[in-house]
């Protein structure tokens, strides 16, 4: 199969849910030589040093921004000239923009014209390509939309993992989470595409068990822009104010998730201050207080398909990360280590 048939065969088999529940898991996404051609040149750039650690900036102090590391997270940028270039080691994933993002772009304006995608005919400046490495106890991902200040139009995300021996006990499995509608925890497994509406899915990722830890997680991850992002499409909550008001309706999964994928340090306590800030100023909010208790019930009696009761959700998020603090660097900060693992159920 040419590699423009595998994109539109993603695509037809993703259309459907996509526009229905705003996300859409693949199997054996691309063709099965293409994902193994990938998978073989990750490794390659990984030893070539070519994969850079995640920083952002965040105010920690008023006034006072500082950039902060993400232990658990690299990446390279596949998109742009000098991809091309640098990546010479890496013949498949340098041309991947070109032979998957853009036949993306163009099969979902086809099939899906109402997403207005941009990026299309060629136009690879509207795609963003990122080969992702999340590795050891903090290479989770906290709840987040993609669709952000910083990437006000981004509206298609496509994640692809590469990892060829991932095990469901490693862990690390992909949370999405759809505006007061059923929480799915996807894994990570080889070859499994996972597309999403970028402003409107809430997502985040859980830690990889302690046998996950020790195994690299590999994705590519495409972001395409459109003109629509927003528009609402008869939906109850339109877009915007699904994200403005995620981080209260799901307050506990904010903190939680944001607790396991950092070790504790300035930068997590920055964040989290920022978060539980973000969080009282929306409860405390005149109008949206009132709305707050029904939301928040409304979001908790979702069925969930994480293989565990909602009430059981802290629990766990927490044996996970007792797990992580008890192999993990963060062991020796003074963490509380030597507790008992709770039982998974009770
Ligand atoms: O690590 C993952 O599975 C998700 C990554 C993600 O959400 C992102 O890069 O925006
Ligand atoms: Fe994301």
């Amino acid at each position: 199969m040419s590699h423009k048939a595998s994109i539109s065969s993603v695509v037809s088999r993703s259309a459907a849910l996509l526009a229905e529940q705003g996300w859409a898991s693949v199997d054996h996404c691309l063709a099965d030589d293409w994902a193994g051609a990938l998978a073989s040149e990750c490794q390659l750039l990984e030893e070539a040093g070519m994969l850079r650690p995640h920083c952002f900036e965040f105010q920690a102090t008023a006034g006072e921004r500082c950039e902060y590391r993400h232990p658990g997270r690299s990446f390279v940028d596949l998109d742009g000239a000098e991809a091309v270039e640098d990546l010479a080691l890496a013949p498949n994933l340098s041309s991947f923009a070109r032979e998957a993002a853009v036949p993306l772009a163009e099969a979902l304006v086809e099939q899906l014209p109402w997403l207005a995608l941009a990026g299309s005919m060629g136009d690879v400046s509207q795609v963003q390509v990122k080969l992702q490495l999340t590795k050891g106890p903090a290479g989770s991902a906290p709840c987040h939309y993609d669709t952000s200040e910083t990437a006000p139009r981004r509206q298609i995300t496509w994640l692809l993992y590469l990892s060829t021996d991932w095990k469901p006990e490693f862990g690390a499995e992909l949370v999405i989470q759809p505006f007061l509608g059923s929480r799915v925890a996807v894994t990570p497994c080889f070859n499994r595409g996972v597309m999403f509406l970028s402003d409107r899915i809430l997502h985040y990722s859980l830690p990889p068990s302690r046998e996950g830890q020790a195994h690299p997680r590999w994705l590519l991850t495409v972001w395409l822009e459109g003109e629509l992002v927003d528009a609402p499409r008869g939906e109850a909550w339109p877009p915007l104010l699904q994200r403005l008001l995620a981080p209260a309706v799901y307050s506990k999964e904010y903190l939680s998730s944001l607790e396991c994928s950092m070790p504790d340090g300035p930068a997590l306590r920055a964040l989290r201050a920022a978060q539980e800030e973000e969080i009282r100023s929306l409860q405390e909010d005149e109008e949206f207080a009132e709305m707050l208790p029904d939301l928040r019930e409304a979001a908790h009696q979702t069925p969930t398909d994480l293989g565990m009761c909602e009430a059981e959700r802290p629990r766990e998020l927490k044996r996970k990360r007792m797990e992580v603090d008890k192999t993990g660097p963060y062991a020796e900060q003074g963490l509380e280590t030597d507790e008992p693992q709770p039982p998974l159920s009770n």
